[in-house]
């Protein structure tokens, strides 16, 4: 049985006005000065973060260099970018810095204290819990499902309609993660509480501009998020109270955590066990729902590229999360004071990585902005530097769900690539929304036209037995 350590740790500041009060004394406490950067107060500066956080970093990285200071909001932020940062931050020398007491910190509203919101011993014990579900043999015998749910999905596609891909996508990755990693039948709950737009409406508190997200009372952001999650936990408590009350257990990761105990007995608690739930919902349907519908928007402004006989679509999905990385920034705070590329970082300040912004350094990737699937055939892929490519973090918490989100993304792009080719609404104009990770910030409208198959799509299973 996998230890579980059953104090998780003490609650850290939610309230914004408290948060900014704490940041500041911290910012004042720090050590060392900042590296350089633009660390006056500038609004224009904090709504371009909202509105266009590639654009700025990668300016500031031609100005500053690879670490650099930005003032967002109240709060000066470390940003460091480019292969060794991001080997720094996530392989050698990841204990100098927490995620919790970060701006990953930022969730625990909704989120609690999941794997995301986590550090030290109850994240590695937690980690540990939950690891044998994404095992590769498990996530083998979780295509098949995938493959149907994906299916059922289709079935109403038709040649000559239109639809927004990202609001299928993400209806369909939710019911498939509910399914294959919980065992709730998202139909169970339908037309009393619609999963998907409970999410959609509890995150989008963290795509609403800083000053709004201050706001609380009837009908703010905040509180929309706040009856959102309710709605959520009635589901994901209820499925807890069920399988306790039962005893009915299955191959999912709920009755994984309903089992797990520490060498003294102890048991998670049903919140513990929500916590991660919710953490685990969140971050395996909005990441491939976001990656779904980049790299349709990516093949239908390519359209001959699914043609060409070598066609080879996972090479298709790596350039995708190159350009559009949905998790795109990695937010902690250092602990110590540390050095790199000559320049000093104070100890306590948040500290930010950014695979989006690295994965488009004019140094590292040659045309940056180009769609070019071909960097990644293997002999190309052995000349990119160590950390260049991190779409999925690195080191001891590399994305927990990698092998099951590129499973599901694989077979999703395949089914609809065995009989359909996506055409853009003409006119449309992608605009990225940052926030809390990056999608379409209009959802993606397109028009489908049946196809024959494109090359390498005929058979669904991505991981071999
Ligand atoms: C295209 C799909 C996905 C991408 C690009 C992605 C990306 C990432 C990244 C970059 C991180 C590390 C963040 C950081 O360093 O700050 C991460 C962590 C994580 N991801 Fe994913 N993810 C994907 C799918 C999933 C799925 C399907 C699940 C769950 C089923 C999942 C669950 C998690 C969890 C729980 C963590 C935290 C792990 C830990 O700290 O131990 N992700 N993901």
């Amino acid at each position: 049985m996998p230890p579980v350590v059953a104090a998780p740790p003490p609650p850290a500041y939610t309230n914004p006005v408290g948060k900014m009060l704490h940041d500041v004394r911290r910012e004042r406490a720090a050590e060392v000065p900042f590296p350089a950067g633009d660390t006056r107060f500038s609004m224009a500066r904090t709504m371009r973060f909202t509105r266009d956080p590639l654009g700025l970093l990668l300016d500031a990285y031609e100005r500053y260099g690879p670490v650099f200071t930005l003032r967002i909001f109240h709060s000066n932020v470390v940003f460091m970018l480019g292969p060794e940062a991001n080997h720094y931050m996530l392989v050698s020398h990841a204990r100098n810095f927490t995620w919790r007491d970060g701006h990953m910190g930022d969730l625990m509203p909704f989120l609690g204290d999941g794997l995301l919101t986590i550090d030290g011993p109850f994240h590695r014990a937690s980690r540990m819990a939950m690891l044998p579900m994404f095992h590769r043999e498990r996530i083998v015998a979780m295509q098949e499902l995938m493959v149907q749910e994906v299916d059922a999905a289709l079935e109403t596609w038709q040649d000559g309609q239109r639809l927004d891909l990202y609001a299928w996508t993400r209806d369909l990755a939710l019911r498939i993660a509910m399914r294959a990693l919980f065992g709730i039948d998202p139909e169970h709950h339908r037309g009393r509480i619609d999963a998907a737009h409970e999410f959609e409406t509890a995150l989008g508190y963290w795509s609403k501009d800083y000053v709004l997200q201050i706001l609380r009372g009837p009908g703010s952001p905040w509180s929309r998020m706040l009856q959102a999650r309710s709605r959520l936990d009635e589901i994901v408590y209820g499925e807890i109270a069920r399988r306790r009350r039962t005893g009915r257990r299955g191959e999912d990761l709920l009755s994984l955590l309903l089992d797990a105990q520490d060498g003294d007995g102890v048991e998670l608690t049903d919140r513990n066990i929500r916590d991660e739930v919710m953490t685990l919902l969140f971050a395996g349907h909005d990441t491939t729902t976001s990656t779904i519908a980049f790299l349709f928007h990516e093949l239908a402004r390519h359209p001959e590229l699914a043609e060409a006989p070598g066609f080879d679509l996972d090479l298709a999905v790596e350039e995708t999360l190159r350009m559009y990385p949905p998790a795109w920034i990695g937010p902690r705070r250092s602990v110590q004071t540390f050095e790199l590329h000559g320049v000093t970082v104070p100890g306590g300040v948040p500290v930010e990585y950014s695979s989006w912004a690295s994965h488009h350094l004019p140094d590292v990737w040659d045309e940056p902005a180009a769609f070019r699937p071909q960097r990644f055939a293997p002999e190309a892929r052995e000349r990119l530097p160590k950390g260049a490519y991190v779409p999925f973090g690195g080191g001891s918490r590399t994305c927990i769900g990698m092998r099951f989100g590129q499973a599901e993304i694989g077979i999703i792009a395949r089914r609809i690539l065995g009989r359909f080719r996506l055409d853009l609404e003409p006119g449309y104009v992608l605009r990225v929304r940052q926030s809390p990770t990056i999608g379409p910030r209009d959802g993606l409208p397109v028009r489908l036209r049946a196809a024959a198959p494109a090359a390498g799509t005929g058979s669904a299973p991505v991981l071999a037995a």
